[in-house]
């Protein structure tokens, strides 16, 4: 089944480094056996609010402890809290390790930071809100969502609001040949399906601004607004935008918003890891010339030889397949046509 091919990560594939304190530890290291295991929810300069076993309503501030170095501890990050772990006022627990990562999402660098760096770990699921009208659908921005998803080990679920104002059809067809889950919402109808997919799951949330992302979050976290003050208030009594803040579910699970992100870093991504996604093209990409970019003849012109083409000639494959392949291998180039569709 396709719809596989989204689902059927081994956690192993994913290229995920540790964080230094997953390493053994030395000797010379206290052992920490006493730490408490607790969720990364909030992040500001130095300051890390986290969720003791997970629970929301039991938070702590926490600082990283020296020996973890600049080892980066982002939202959704698992990690071991010791010291004052009671979450009263005042008080501030330290972070003396970073559980391995079982996915992760990178934004893209920008002109204030030059590197990509990873904004959100361990969600399992990639909600990508696109409104199908005011502002139109960005495909593009899309296909660089499930690009992002693919490789950082994310099951993608596209979501498409405003329905009072568009027929998603167009949109839904153009995704068709990915059998992506999809979930339509608008503002007047209940939002009980997007809920189940919801929750019990960590879920990342994208969008560019404007598509109801905000209106959707305050809708299944009812006190949304008042928790995003307080987490982006933590430590240090600033107030500052942070980059992703994970909110609780009312029945089980988290969103976690990422506001102002509204793209994810692909530089690292290879055209095979593209190619590994879609199962059925894997053997004759072997059998491409080294450095082939599997884009084809055509109009992107840069791979005429390719043995891609091949498979949908020889019957194994529609030819919707693989245009969805090159459209993501192409989105993965740097340039994002769709983005001004
Ligand atoms: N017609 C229609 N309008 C909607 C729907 N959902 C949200 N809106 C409107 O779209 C506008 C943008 O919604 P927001 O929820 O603020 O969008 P956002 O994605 O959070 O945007 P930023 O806050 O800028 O990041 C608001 O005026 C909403 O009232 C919908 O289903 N249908
Ligand atoms: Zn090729």
């Amino acid at each position: 089944m396709r719809s596989t091919d989204w689902h059927g990560f081994d956690e192993s594939d994913v290229r995920v480094r540790p964080g230094k304190g997953s390493r053994p530890r030395s000797k010379r290291r206290p052992d920490h056996s006493d730490a408490a295991r607790a969720m990364v929810v909030a992040v500001d300069r130095g300051r890390w609010t986290c969720a003791v076993d997970g629970d929301p309503r039991h938070t702590v501030t926490a600082m990283r402890a020296k020996e973890l170095g600049r080892t980066p501890i982002v939202v959704g990050d698992q990690v071991r809290v010791v010291g004052d772990t009671s979450g009263r006022p005042g008080t501030l627990a330290r972070i003396v390790r970073v559980d391995e990562r079982s996915s992760l999402l990178r934004r893209t660098a920008d002109d204030t930071d030059p590197y990509e760096r990873v904004v959100v770990a361990n969600a399992e699921q990639l909600l990508i809100v696109t409104a199908l009208a005011d502002p139109a659908p960005r495909t593009g921005f899309i296909d660089r969502c499930l690009v992002a998803c693919l490789t950082g080990g994310l099951r993608p679920v596209l979501c498409l609001t405003k329905a009072d104002l568009a027929d998603p059809g167009p949109v839904l067809e153009r995704f068709a040949e990915l059998d992506l889950p999809v979930v339509v919402t608008r503002h007047d109808a209940d939002i009980t399906e997007l809920d189940e997919i919801l929750t019990g799951r960590v879920s990342a949330f994208v969008g560019h601004s404007g598509v109801g992302k905000s209106t959707l979050v305050n809708r299944l976290v009812p006190d949304a607004d008042l928790r995003t003050g307080e987490v982006s208030a933590v430590g240090k009594g600033r107030h500052v935008s942070v980059t992703a803040v994970a909110l609780p579910l009312p029945h089980g699970g988290w969103i976690i918003d990422t506001p102002g992100v509204r793209s994810f870093g692909l530089a690292h991504v290879t055209p095979s890891d593209i190619v590994s996604a879609f199962p059925e093209f894997a053997e004759a990409a072997e059998e491409c010339k080294p450095g082939c970019g599997h884009l084809g003849g055509g109009v992107s012109g840069d791979d005429p030889d390719c043995a891609l083409d091949s498979v949908v000639t020889g019957g194994a494959a529609t030819a919707g397949r693989l245009t969805s392949l090159r459209r993501l291998l192409l989105s993965r180039s740097g340039a994002d046509p769709g983005e001004h569709e």
